[in-house]
């Protein structure tokens, strides 16, 4: 059995966040490449925002919209058949506004078990109401950060 200690060594290579949850898996497929090849920004930018919102769901009980990415960094590139995970917390909850930031990791196709963060942002969502207009996050018996 092959362990991580056998694997050669990545400098690059981090450990995957404790504080943060796991709230997303996907491999990125040739149809997803720009034109050199890697895999299009605004592919990865898509999962983020998928991504992102998953906590925010939680505390907004219904429809929500994206308002802003406060901050996206393309840390290293992303390639076909990289196993990305993203992680996620949520950072701020204002009256009808919620912020996460997602960090994202790549095991590369070839060194599965070594991590590789390849992005992070922090993106901000609003509980909106069936006219699309803001509405207060309801009361929650989750924890909310401080
Ligand atoms: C174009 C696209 O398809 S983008 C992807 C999908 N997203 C969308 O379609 C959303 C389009 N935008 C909208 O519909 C509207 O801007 C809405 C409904 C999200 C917000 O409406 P607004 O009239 O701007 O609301 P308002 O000014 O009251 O702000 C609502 C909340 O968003 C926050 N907010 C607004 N702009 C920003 C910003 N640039 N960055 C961070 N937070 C922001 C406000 O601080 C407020 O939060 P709070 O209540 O917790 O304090």
């Amino acid at each position: 059995m092959s362990t991580e200690s056998s694997l050669p060594h990545d400098p690059l290579s981090v450990k995957l966040p404790l504080d943060k949850e796991l709230v997303l898996k996907v491999i990125p497929m040739p149809a997803d490449c720009n034109a050199n090849g890697d895999i299009f920004g605004g592919w990865v930018m898509a999962q983020v925002d998928l991504a992102g919102s998953v906590i925010p769901a939680r505390y907004a009980e219904g429809r929500m919209a994206t308002v802003a990415v406060n901050e996206f960094i393309f840390k290293q590139p992303v390639r076909v058949g990289d196993i990305l995970s993203f992680y996620s917390e949520l950072t701020r909850i204002g009256r009808t506004s919620m912020t996460v930031k997602v960090e994202v990791y790549a095991e590369r196709f070839h060194s599965q078990g070594r991590y590789i963060k390849v992005t992070e942002a922090s993106v901000t969502y609003v509980a909106i109401d069936d006219a699309g207009q803001p509405r207060p996050v309801p009361p929650s018996s989750l924890p909310r950060p401080q």
